[in-house]
């Protein structure tokens, strides 16, 4: 349904997104996860467009966003970072118009306008003009623009964004009730957001996608799914020096200690080793600490994290390999 290949936009002499290549299956939700400035924005700009590729291409529903833009406006709903909504209008006349701009006859518009509504759960405010209405209800709002014209794909950029924990959920919520009859895709840099709503998730750091599969495969994929949380005696900057040599060890983290239980003492450092697919430091780390002079009081194997994918994908102490694996793996699924 979407199929984006080898897309480039270049800002002046600032790349902002390079060969970029992914693609969404009909009904899927995929989310492009990545650190603020890795060219979420850009990319669906590019997909909506509203803005020309330097190089590559993209097609929606077999149409190119460049050279048939009408008929991909026809067909994609797009919430950008700021819904543009007109404050001045109540929620019902604003969605009238912005059916007739996409397009619906003056026939459907009722019908259209009462099913994203009810879609998005606005009937109590349909009357309601914008500007009175909370932040969560305006992203409603923005979201029912985006599906007036019944669009077979949406482009949601950070759509939960600025709203509080309740209204998070309801949009999700939202969200994933489009999925199946909708391929949706949707920017964040938030990681819950990819666990909790999409099917499949690109991670894009530096303008570049760097690993594209379903969070559980990403997770096995390039950490064989495990890992080692540590309590040591010690400096945990020393400690990351000596372990970063060990064999098999992929990614080394500091967990945050905020919260954490009571027994935590002072001159102790915890982390967590995430290990390379397939092998099993935990010996050598032991061995390797306590041949520092570190004191260990924990080894406990713990299984990998899409937080652990993220990071390991997007530090820059990576592993190469990986890296090198990925971009593979990526060349593959596009083909
Ligand atoms: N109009 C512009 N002119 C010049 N550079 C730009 C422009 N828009 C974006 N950039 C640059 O392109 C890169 C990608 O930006 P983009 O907004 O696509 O990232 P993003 O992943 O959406 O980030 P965020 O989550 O912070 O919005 C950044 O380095 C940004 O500074």
């Amino acid at each position: 349904m979407i199929e984006v290949e080898h897309l480039s936009k270049i800002y002046g002499s600032t790349p902002a997104i390079t060969d970029v290549t992914f693609s969404v299956e009909p009904g899927e939700i995929l989310g492009l996860l990545g650190p603020n400035g890795a060219g979420k924005t850009t990319t669906m700009r590019i997909l909506a467009g509203y803005l020309p590729a330097t190089n590559g291409n993209a097609r929606i529903a077999g149409y190119d966003v460049h050279e048939n833009s009408l008929a991909v406006r026809q067909r994609i709903g797009y919430l950008p970072e700021t819904p543009p909504l007109y404050p001045d209008m109540t929620v019902e006349g604003f969605l009238h118009f912005v059916a007739r701009i996409k397009g619906v006859s003056a026939g459907d518009r009722p019908n259209k306008v009462t099913a994203a509504i009810e879609r998005c759960n606005l009937e109590d405010k349909r009357r309601v003009i914008i500007r009175k209405l909370s932040k969560g209800y305006r992203q409603r709002v923005g979201i029912a623009q985006a599906i007036v014209h019944d669009p077979p794909a949406i482009i949601l950029d950070e759509p939960t964004v600025g709203l509080d924990p309740r209204q998070i959920i309801e949009v999700r919520n939202l969200i994933k009730s489009l999925a199946g009859t909708h391929t949706i895709i949707l920017s964040t840099h938030i990681l819950p957001e990819v666990s909790m709503t999409c099917s499949r998730v690109a991670i894009i750091n530096r303008g570049k996608v760097v690993a594209t599969n379903t969070p559980e495969n990403l997770m096995t994929q390039l950490t064989g799914g495990s890992g080692y949380d540590l309590e040591i005696e010690g400096e945990a900057a020393l400690a990351k020096q000596v372990l970063q040599k060990v064999a098999g060890v992929s990614l080394i983290e500091s967990i945050p200690t905020a919260g954490m239980h009571s027994q935590m003492q002072a001159n102790r450092a915890y982390l967590r080793v995430i290990s390379q697919p397939g092998k099993e430091p935990g010996k050598d780390i032991a061995t390797t600490l306590v041949r520092a002079g570190f004191g260990l009081h924990e080894l406990k194997r713990v299984n990998a994290t899409l937080e652990d994918v993220f990071l390991q994908l997007t530090t820059e102490e990576k592993n190469f390999d990986t890296e090198v694996d990925l971009a593979a793996d990526n060349e593959g699924e596009a083909a």
